[in-house]
């Protein structure tokens, strides 16, 4: 058989096929390059049965020019692959190419050059050659790489390589990741680590798929306790893929890692270098990799020989992608378990409502860790009712919460405050005329940042010099920040307790893993008395002389009214609680609210959380939504307000009629603008067992837009914006 059908990697065509020369060897999963007219091509060889298109006579099949230097596709990825397009309703070409990652690695080995300073330094230098030698301190990367790190131009830096201040390096991208030992350092575990460790493991050696919910309380270990699985799977010459939500939590956790296995496992992540990537997708895909962590999509790199998938913090919302394919990397990650055929372990000590409903219904296996470790306890939650403690005038901390403070300064312990909202302020108006800042594109308020004086929108990233008049009166000083942001209560704790040191901790202040290197070894280092941070701080980190945690504001995640805001404010307020008392000394907690009767906080402040789970449970399953109903939502989006609804319209006009299925919209996102978009939404419902993807797909497949327009669908969607 020579013929075989392509997977091509470009949006307006389908699977082509192609003649293999006399001589070239493909199967399945290998990566090809053919041509399409004049040009040249990747693709993705196929089971042709597995992906109709319409049939080439055989004298009209062209060859493929040849055969990409990398491993096939593993099977169990390609049919990944299938399922995500299926059920995410995605074109499979655009999830396929997550899996190629790295073009560089498809070109084969072989060596890079970077550049590095040397340095020897001129007496003389111009000032942009100053500004490179100081930021490229410990920087080893290809010129335009280093370019970007020093704001300078690759010219700039081409000129200090000829004058010998910056030196080349070849770098071999396929040399090998030295290799973690599974038994390194052992540790020794309490009887609740040792149950759950032995399931896991037990899993791992017998190959087989099984989920498993890892619910344990913050700080009883479930890290150490699935390095017991991680250990097995490298033993059995397996490889390993651990998920963590953001890129902020890798560097604590390559640490851990490295203390228990002696190296650093291989991380993969968007601000890798090129060749960091060609790398690490190499040895991944020639099976050398053996412990890869990464963010989300590290998913779909291409394991030949996947032993363990764990997904850490897997409550977490940031493993949802909102653009491109919309997928679920917590769901992803079972189903690859499931095609892998190899255990999948969620660890939380807030579990999803939708996972801890797969593990009542027993398609998970829960294993429960009750207890913190090493008799820690759980920290003391008090409620500050705002109603009653005000604060002082234009203030935000509360006298309870000040003096808290105040204590843990004199007794040199550390504080934590809590605040999900970047910048100064999220609103800033003129005095005089009532002048709002508001995005240029996006239905959005510009919020203030006071350290980089500037008014950004965090939802574009369109940034403005904070002005020195009203841009509409002209009136100078005028302008008013309303509401707190994160610096605001910095400024605040620094008024408070003026000989404090206070680190900042958002994702504008850690804007690399080195950033975050430096904050973790600070607070370790007790060189931070107070950190004052949004959601960034509020999981993962151990730091034990952390003894107060203050939300400043525990009602502001439910304002929104989305479906899973109640859920959200209990996981993040637990666990930003749950970075109080981790060792020996206690732990106290204080939340600022206005509802204190609401059933959220309530529950926060006994501490009842299988309350909080069964009454959430139950009005989701009153209102049909996930677990017990699904949701999904179309939205569609043009830079021109009049062609987007008239799309929308379409849409609705062609709507479907099932009695299991209601359709609601379209109408207006309520971020209606957003990147210069105009933004429209049908959200539809329905009863778990109708199939919402093949609706869709039959709905709108018919349908035909300007080009101009775009439709996405979103299954089992998290933001209702
Ligand atoms: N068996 C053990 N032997 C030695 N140290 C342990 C053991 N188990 C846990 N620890 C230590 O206890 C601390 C808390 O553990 P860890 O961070 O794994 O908890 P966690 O359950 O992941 O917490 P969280 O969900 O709050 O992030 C860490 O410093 C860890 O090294
Ligand atoms: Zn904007």
């Amino acid at each position: 058989m020579n013929r075989i059908r392509c997977l091509v990697f470009n949006a307006a065509l389908g699977p082509l096929d192609y003649r293999v020369p006399e001589g070239v060897e493909v199967e399945p999963g290998s990566v090809v390059v053919a041509p399409l007219g004049p040009r040249q091509i990747i693709g993705v060889v196929w089971e042709a049965e597995r992906l109709p298109a319409t049939e080439v006579p055989a004298n009209k099949l062209r060859p493929i020019l040849h055969v990409l230097p990398v491993p096939p596709l593993p099977a169990p990825l390609r049919r990944l692959i299938e399922w995500c397009a299926d059920y995410y309703v995605a074109p499979l070409a655009a999830v396929a190419r997550m899996a190629l990652s790295s073009s560089a690695a498809l070109r084969g080995g072989g060596t890079v050059t970077e550049y590095r300073l040397t340095g020897h330094e001129p007496a003389r230098l111009t000032p942009q050659r100053l500004q490179a030698i100081d930021l490229l301190h410990d920087q080893q990367a290809t010129i335009r790489e280093l370019a970007e790190i020093a704001g300078v131009s690759e010219g700039v830096l081409r000129g200090m390589v000829n004058t010998g201040i910056l030196e080349p390096v070849l770098v071999d991208s396929d040399r090998p990741y030295p290799e973690p030992d599974p038994h390194f350092a052992e540790h020794d575990l309490s009887p609740d680590q040792r149950g759950a460790a032995d399931r896991m493991v037990t899993a791992v050696k017998a190959h087989e798929f099984q989920p498993f919910l890892l619910d344990g309380v913050t700080g009883s270990g479930k890290t150490e306790t699935y390095f017991e699985a991680v250990s097995a799977a490298i033993e059995a010459g397996r490889q390993v893929l651990v998920l963590l939500p953001e890129i902020a939590l890798t560097q604590s956790f390559l640490k851990r890692f490295e203390a228990r296995f002696g190296v650093a496992p291989v991380s993969w992540h968007s601000s890798l270098k090129s060749s960091e990537r060609r790398r690490a997708w190499r040895q991944v895909a020639f099976g050398e990799a053996k412990v890869v962590v990464g963010a989300r999509s590290a998913l779909f790199l291409p394991f030949p020989r996947l032993g363990l998938i764990v997904v850490d913090e897997a409550h977490e919302i940031s493993f949802k992608q909102d653009d491109g394919v919309r997928y679920n990397a917590r769901d992803v990650a079972v189903m690859r378990g499931h095609f892998e055929k190899v255990p999948v372990i969620l660890a939380s000590a807030t579990p999803a409502l939708e996972s801890l409903q797969m593990a009542e219904a027993g398609r998970y296996e829960r294993l429960v860790l009750p207890a913190r470790f090493g008799g820690a306890s759980l920290p003391e939650i008090h409620i500050v009712d705002l109603r009653e403690k005000q604060p002082e005038r234009g203030r935000w901390i509360a006298p309870p919460l000040v003096e808290a403070l105040k204590e843990r300064l004199e007794r040199g312990e550390q504080s934590l405050l809590f605040l999900n909202r970047r910048g100064y302020a999220p609103l800033t108006l003129c005095r005089h005329c009532g002048f709002r800042f508001q995005c240029p594109n996006c239905s959005a308020w510009l919020v203030e940042h006071r350290l980089s004086r500037r008014l950004a929108c965090h939802h574009c990233g369109h940034e403005v010099p904070t002005p020195e008049r009203c841009p509409e009166c002209g009136e100078p000083d005028c302008l008013v920040a309303c509401g707190p942001g994160v610096e605001r209560i910095a400024d605040e704790v620094a008024e408070i307790v003026p000989e404090a040191r206070v680190a900042l901790v958002t994702s504008d202040t850690l804007t690399s893993p080195a950033k975050a290197a430096e904050f973790v070894e600070m607070a370790a280092n007790k060189a931070i008395d107070v950190i004052v941070g949004t959601q960034l701080v509020t999981k993962g980190y151990h730091f034990p002389d952390l003894t107060l945690v203050g939300v400043i504001d525990a009602d502001m995640g439910l304002e929104g009214g989305d479906l899973r805001a109640a859920e959200r404010t209990y996981q993040q307020i637990a666990q930003v609680a749950g970075r109080a008392g981790r060792a020996e000394k206690p732990g106290e907690v204080l939340i600022q609210t206005r509802h204190p009767e609401a059933a959220v906080i309530a529950a926060l402040a006994s501490g009842d959380r299988d309350a909080f789970y069964e009454a959430e449970t139950e009005a989701r399953r009153d209102a049909g939504a996930p677990p017990f109903g699904r949701w999904a939502a179309i939205i569609v989006s043009s830079e021109d307000e009049a062609e987007a609804k008239e799309a929308a319209r379409a849409i609705g006009g062609t709507r479907p009629d099932f009695n299991d299925v209601m359709i609601l919209g379209p109408a207006p996102a309520p971020l209606s603008l957003l990147r210069g978009r105009y933004r429209y939404r049908l959200l539809i419902n329905a009863r778990r067992s109708s199939e919402v993807q093949k609706v869709i797909r039959e709905w709108l497949e018919p349908l035909r837009f300007p080009p101009g327009v775009r439709v996405a669908v979103d299954i089992d969607p998290y933001s209702f914006v």
